[in-house]
């Protein structure tokens, strides 16, 4: 049933974090903007991936740095409650409703349109109700695309009901065997989070080695560490069937294993386990959203430019930003590039008088047609340095290029590493502390260009990194930011000895 045409200047696709940040800065300017969400306002994130995942990582955490201080190990001898750590995982998730973030689009002057967006041509969509109801809707200005992604599970697992991220973040039972395909981000941190709560861990990667976007010593060190808690990682594994019955779920793994000794221990092998989560990467969410109608392809990417407009399609009103874009996969990436998309819009549409934001100091008409690289109306960063933590144990973090990517880009590099457990602040923070930082340093420049650090509590040193690499710091002066006694950040003065400072 067809209702009234509604217009706004500007109409987001998707209410996830990175949706409602376009949707806040683009109406900076007194633009009207409307938020088509079919689901929960929040996304991804607030219900099925950031925040649940870290809620069921975060007391393994608690419990590990307690154990490994001498003294304080001793308070700490018991088990995770499975129970209690699932309930405040309820809690973090905000119990799966989005009435606080509902309550903050409406409070920022935002219209939400529940329902599902489909381009029937340029700047027209119909929004479908769950109810039943289309609603017809016109952007006057601009449209973003905000959609998020959705998991790929390969055919192979079609009939046995497998998790994905999201029935993993929101389990409410252990399941007592549980198999892990694949070996990133989802994969790593999700293994950790179960082994913690008890369930026996299978991981099964397809590749050589875990989380191939890093370092590979990031990736060794995790393997080692889930290998200690009795994870069993097997590499070079393809699944090649699956099958459910009362017993659980059984999968034909082919797989190579190399021992201690170096013996090939592979070989074909049955595993059954209660769940197998398929964590083998995201694709972007295009599939249904009418874009044949402005002549680009469903199911792709919305490839895009360092303004978020869309390629191939003319007249300068059509913005993608997030995982849809598939330039980046995190939701600070994203919120970064909602930002400046936001502010884009803010600008190039600004309805006030021509000089209005200049006047004001706020997002400025003459400023957006006249941008360069760092401006606040292009996403320089996301070739530059996008920053990643992954909440393992150890945690992984990096920004900028590794090693590898670093020579194939042409630069000329020394390659900086400290073993963190040597610093004075690893002594204090526990017994027996391992990890290591690596600076990619370009030699021509004399600046860093790529940071790993892999080890307990690292996650928060990532920022300086990201500070001196969007910074272009040299090192000569890099010398001169003092790091404070004993605190792990100290690794970059050593790193910096080790550069002959
Ligand atoms: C398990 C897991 C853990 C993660 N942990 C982290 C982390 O710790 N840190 C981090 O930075 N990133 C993390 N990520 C990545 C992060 O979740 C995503 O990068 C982020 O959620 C992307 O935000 P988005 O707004 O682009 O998409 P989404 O959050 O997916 O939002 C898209 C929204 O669009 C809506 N939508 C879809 N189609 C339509 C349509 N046709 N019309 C209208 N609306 C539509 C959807 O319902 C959805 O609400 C994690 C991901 C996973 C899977
Ligand atoms: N802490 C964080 O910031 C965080 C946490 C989780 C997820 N994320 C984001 O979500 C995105 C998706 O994560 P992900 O782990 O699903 O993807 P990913 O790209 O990190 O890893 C996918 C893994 O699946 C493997 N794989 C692909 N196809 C396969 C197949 N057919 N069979 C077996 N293995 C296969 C790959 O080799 C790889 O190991 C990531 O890009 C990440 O940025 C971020």
């Amino acid at each position: 049933m067809a209702e009234e045409t509604s217009h706004y200047d500007v109409v987001v696709l998707g209410a996830g974090a990175v949706g409602e940040n376009v949707a806040d800065r683009a109406s900076r300017t007194g633009l009207s903007v409307a938020v088509v969400e079919p689901a929960l306002v929040g996304g991804e994130c607030s219900y099925w991936a950031c925040m649940p995942s870290k809620a069921l990582l975060r007391p393994g955490d608690a419990v590990a740095a307690a154990q490994a201080v001498p003294g304080a190990d001793a308070a700490v001898t018991g088990r995770l409650d499975p129970a209690a750590v699932l309930a405040r995982r309820d809690e973090v998730a905000a119990h799966w409703d989005d009435a606080g973030q509902v309550a903050w689009v409406e409070g920022a002057g935002l219209t939400l349109l529940r329902g599902h967006a489909r381009f029937t041509g340029p700047r027209t969509l119909v929004v479908d109700g769950a109810d039943g109801t289309e609603r017809v809707v016109t952007a006057r200005c601009a449209v973003v695309v905000a959609t998020g992604s959705l998991p790929v599970v390969a055919e192979t697992f079609a009939t046995v009901r497998p998790w994905t991220s999201r029935e993993a973040t929101s389990a409410h039972r252990v399941p007592e065997r549980l198999a892990v395909v694949g070996g990133g981000v989802v994969a790593t941190e999700l293994a950790t989070a179960f082994a913690d709560l008890g369930s026996d861990v299978t991981v099964l990667v397809r590749g050589g080695r875990l989380l191939t976007g890093a370092e590979p010593f990031a990736g060794q060190a995790v393997a080692r560490a889930l290998a200690d808690r009795g994870v069993r990682v097997v590499v070079g594994a393809t699944v090649t069937s699956a099958v459910r019955d009362d017993a659980g779920v059984h999968l034909d793994v082919v797989h190579r294993a190399v021992d201690g000794a170096g013996n090939d221990t592979g070989g074909p092998e049955r595993l059954t386990v209660d769940e197998v989560l398929v964590a083998t990467g995201r694709r972007p969410a295009t599939d249904d959203l009418g874009l044949e109608t402005l002549g680009l392809r469903p199911g792709g990417a919305l490839e895009v430019d360092d303004r978020l407009q869309v390629a191939g399609v003319d007249g300068g009103w059509l913005f993608a930003a997030g995982d849809v874009t598939g330039r980046t996969a995190t939701t600070h990436q994203g919120k970064y590039d909602a930002r400046v998309v936001g502010d884009v819009i803010a600008a190039r549409f600004d309805p006030r008088p021509a000089d209005a934001g200049d006047a004001l100091g706020g997002p400025s008409r003459q400023d957006e047609a006249a941008a360069v690289p760092w401006s606040r109306y292009r996403a320089t960063a996301d070739t530059a340095a996008v920053p990643q933590v992954v909440f393992t144990r150890p945690q992984v973090a990096w920004v900028g290029r590794t090693q590898e990517q670093a020579a194939h880009a042409g630069l000329d590099v020394e390659v900086l590493t400290y073993e963190l457990g040597d610093l004075a602040a690893a002594t204090v923070t526990a017994a027996g502390y391992e990890g290591r930082a690596q600076l990619v340093v370009d030699t021509r420049r004399d600046v860093v260009v790529g940071a790993t650090f892999v080890g307990p509590d690292v996650a928060d040193m990532l920022h300086a990194a990201t500070i001196a690499v969007v910074g272009e710091v040299p090192l000569s002066r890099l010398w001169h930011a003092v790091p404070s006694y004993p605190t792990l950040s100290e690794v970059w003065l050593r790193l910096l000895e080790a550069a002959g400072r």
